[in-house]
Parts: C-alpha cells; structure tokens; sequence
C-alpha cells in the first residue's frame, strides 16, 4: 500500500483527532502532531499513536540556540517519531549539533529534516522579514545548508522539488505541505501543488491536513488521495 502521506492532525480535541484514527490503517499514511496538538495533549498523545501502530512526524519546527534545539531533538529521539524537524533559518551550527545528538540512536534516530521556506510565504512575507530573494531562491540557499549539516531532508513546497532535486540529488527526503486537491479552499497556503502533481515532481512525503482533516469523510478522501497517486512517482 501506498504510504507517502502524512496527515496532518491539526484537531482542537483527542476525541476528533482520535474519531478519524481509528478509522484508517497505518499502511493507509504516516501522522503528523504539530504545535496545536502536542501543546494541548503532550506526548501521551504521541504514544497513543505508537501504540495504534502510526509512525509519527513530529512538527515542532524547532528553532533556538544549538544546545537547546539539539535537546529538543534529542526528547524527540527518545519518544521514538520517525520524524522530527527544525528550522533551517536556525544556521549550520544549530543544524550539525541538532544532527550530531541523535549518533547514538543509530538506525533508530528520526529522520531529521530542515524546514526551508514555510508554505505559506510569498516574496513579500519575505521581504517585510527583511529577505530580498524569492521564496525559491531562499529555499535552495536553506537546503544546500541543511545538507551541508548532514540532515535527512527538508521540508519545502512542491513547486520547488524539481529545481531541489536537481541541486542536492535523489537521496535527500524533500517534504512537501501546501498540497491542495483540484477544488480544495488554499486557505492560508500560498506555494501549492496538486497531489498527483507533487508526486510526479518527485515530493518524497506529502503533508495534507484541511483537506482530510476538515472533509465531511476524512478517511474517505484519505483512500482516494491515495488512489490518485498510486501508480505514480518512483
Ligand atoms: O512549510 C510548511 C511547514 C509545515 N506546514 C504544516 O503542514 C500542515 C499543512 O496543513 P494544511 O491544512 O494541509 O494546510 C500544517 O500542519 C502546517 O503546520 C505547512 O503547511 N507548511
């Protein structure tokens, strides 16, 4: 079964987030807990995941001095995610000590990946935060760092795997929120992609929470998301 998606459980409540879990089948997708969900229920929430046999991204886009974002990532580690993220904006040095934590897990570390540009910025997010490049042109410069630090991949907008791919080559995980079905509402999002789209530009992992989450049967848009992507991409 295909498992490129990452459902982005963004819930106010355990009640509703657990109401679509338990409807889905680990082989159907992987689960992210981001900032909403994990303030509001901690890592108990996480266990009761694992324990229904989710892999979990954890989506706290980390992002404070070296020693403290390493930590972090470090707590992480040993709650046992598949995935866990920072801020690439953090610098190489908070990214390699970040990297340089999880040696002892071996096989068993997350995967540590950089968040480049947020899905959600344009060029004049950007330039009110005083960047004069394009989103694209910021997020090649913030990937070629989190791969200088040795991370695992980056989570950037689907528009941008192409040119990603072809700077930092096939191993590199590229992670890619700002997906939107044909007809879904972009809300906040700016830089999105289709599903099947993403896939075809070579996304790794597609992030997609409103779609799913906000749909009057998520589980159903779940198994044909999948669908539409199951013969395609490598
Ligand atoms: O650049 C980024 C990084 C993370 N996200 C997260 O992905 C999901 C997307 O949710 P949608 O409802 O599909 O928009 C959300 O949890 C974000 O925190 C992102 O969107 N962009």
């Amino acid at each position: 079964m295909d498992n490129r998606i990452i459902v982005a459980l963004d819930y106010e409540t355990e009640k509703e987030a657990l109401g679509l879990v338990d409807q889905i089948d680990p082989s159907l997708c992987r689960l992210k807990v981001g900032k909403e969900m994990f303030t509001t229920l901690g890592t108990n929430f996480v266990k009761q995941l694992h324990e229904r046999g989710f892999e979990v991204f954890l989506d706290l886009k980390f992002h404070d001095i070296p020693n403290t974002v390493a930590r972090a990532v470090r707590s992480a580690a040993d709650l046992g995610v598949w995935m866990v993220d920072l801020h690439a904006s953090g610098g190489l040095r908070m990214m390699e000590e970040a990297k340089k934590i999880l040696e002892p897990y071996g096989k068993d570390a997350p995967l540590l990946i950089g968040v480049t540009v947020l899905t959600s910025m344009e060029d004049l997010d950007l330039l009110q935060i005083g960047i004069n490049a394009s989103p694209l042109e910021q997020v090649i410069r913030l990937a070629h760092l989190t791969q200088r630090a040795g991370l695992d991949g980056v989570v950037c907008s689907p528009q941008e795997v192409d040119i990603l791919r072809s700077h930092l080559g096939k191993e590199i995980k590229l992670v890619t929120p700002g997906i939107r079905p044909v007809g879904s509402e972009f809300g906040d999002q700016r830089r999105v992609m289709t599903p099947a789209a993403a896939i075809e530009a070579g996304s790794d992992y597609l992030v997609i929470g409103r779609p799913i989450t906000q749909a009057e049967n998520p589980a159903q848009v779940l198994r044909s998301i999948n669908a539409s992507i199951a013969n395609l991409g490598g």
